[in-house]
């Protein structure tokens, strides 16, 4: 199964490959290839003879270089994807929300045991950044009302966050009170979700993220901040990228370290989330901002590709492919960690996720919850070794 983890593509190195993927570069903003072949950026030793195709024309990658030398060829071929498709990250962290945003959502009741070990097979898949829990109402979020006991049953271990959401002091206090030591805010970019997901105004809940950021700055704590619907709402329609920069100001301004920007209903497209994405930079330094996408659409890995192009390295997912919002009709999962792990690793992009054990962590619950394997790449897999 290991040699699958290396996705199709990237082993054999065909020509072909090389040429489908210069299809994928944009147009005529971008530098040319031989730019860089110009500047030699190709050309440490090689044996000249590689071409790329884009639009149309043939580029030859390392025309200086007349020395054969296949391992150069292997090298910088495997660096390909990053280089065509320009300035794409070499590592991405990924912020793992199974157990907090894709259990939030579950009709049935997952007892607290379970919560903590698939908490704790994350982790052991190499996730840096596992959202726990909710310290939000039990009224209002049955399925999270032991966040208290899953805080205090999972083994925190060195070097890994472990967040949880509140939405109000009191869900602070709480959180702090159960040994969390990294919190999230969540506002929204529509009045309309603002009401429905946390009873009030977009406003209030900024007042009301100022004294829970406060207080967790007297703390120490780190600072997350979502926005939600920042492309789209299921009783507004079409969110403005105005609104989204706005609230992800304000959030940041307040002090939250990173800002997630939710597409919550999953309507986003690469062309609607290049706009808002460019909307935002304009106020949050690009390094602190993650995406958070929903895949209803079947929207979510094109939509992370462009993010990364525009800079962006920090990526939210949910194992399986759990989740969906409460207060969000028509809102299906987030996108599956397991396929953004394999997307990543085929663009030679490092997470220091193990697939492997990533997708037993998604066996696990989904076993436990009774339903297929909610992510394609585990699925394909899976059929695959079966
Ligand atoms: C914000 C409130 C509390 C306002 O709820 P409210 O009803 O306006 O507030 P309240 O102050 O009147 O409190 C109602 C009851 O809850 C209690 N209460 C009040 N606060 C807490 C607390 N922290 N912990 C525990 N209990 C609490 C409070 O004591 C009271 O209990 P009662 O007196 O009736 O017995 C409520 O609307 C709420 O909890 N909302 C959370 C909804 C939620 O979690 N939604 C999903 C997360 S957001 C999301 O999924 C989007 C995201 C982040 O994933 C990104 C994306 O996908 O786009």
């Amino acid at each position: 199964m290991s040699s699958l983890e290396e996705p199709l593509g990237l082993g054999d190195l065909p020509k072909l490959s090389i040429n489908r993927l210069g299809r994928f570069m944009a147009p005529s903003a971008r530098r040319s290839p031989a730019d860089d072949h110009n500047t030699g950026k190709y050309s440490n030793s090689c044996n000249g003879n590689t071409q790329m195709v884009f639009h149309g024309n043939s580029y030859p990658l390392h025309q200086q270089c007349r020395q054969a030398d296949a391992s150069c060829d292997a090298v910088e071929l495997r660096d390909l994807p990053r280089k065509v498709m320009w300035d794409l990250p070499r590592f991405v962290k990924i912020v793992e929300v199974g157990p907090r945003d894709g259990l939030q959502n579950e009709k049935g009741n997952v007892p607290t045991s379970v919560k903590i070990q698939l908490i704790h097979k994350l982790v052991a898949a190499g996730l840096s950044v596992v959202e726990a829990t909710s310290f939000v109402s039990p009224k209002w979020v049955p399925q999270l009302a032991d966040a208290k006991e899953v805080m205090k049953g999972i083994q925190q271990e060195p070097g890994v966050r472990y967040p949880v959401l509140t939405p109000n002091l009191r869900g602070f206090e709480a959180a702090v009170a159960a040994g969390a030591k990294e919190i999230a805010v969540f506002a929204s970019a529509s009045e309309s979700f603002s009401k429905s997901n946390i009873n009030c105004t977009i406003e209030e809940s900024l007042a009301r993220y100022r004294d829970v950021t406060a207080a967790a700055k007297k703390h120490g704590l780190s600072i997350r901040g979502y926005v939600s619907c920042v492309i789209g709402c299921p009783v507004e329609g079409a969110i403005h990228p105005s609104k989204v920069a706005y609230v992800a100001k304000e959030l940041y301004d307040m002090g939250c370290s990173e800002i997630s920007l939710g597409d919550t209903i999953g309507v986003g497209t690469p062309g609607s989330v290049v706009a808002m994405l460019g909307a935002v930079m304009s106020f949050v330094p690009v390094d602190k901002i993650a995406v958070h996408f929903h895949d209803t659409y079947g929207q979510a890995l094109a939509n992370i590709l462009v993010s990364l192009q525009m800079g962006i390295n920090i990526v939210d997912s949910s194992v399986s492919g759990l989740g969906g919002c409460p207060y969000a009709k028509g809102a299906t999962g987030n996108v599956a960690t397991e396929d953004v792990v394999y997307m990543l690793h085929g663009l030679g992009i490092e997470t220091n996720v193990d697939l492997n054990k990533l997708m037993e962590a998604g066996d696990y619950i989904s076993k436990h919850l009774g339903r297929p394997l909610g992510s394609k790449t585990a699925a394909a897999l899976h059929k695959l070794t079966t």
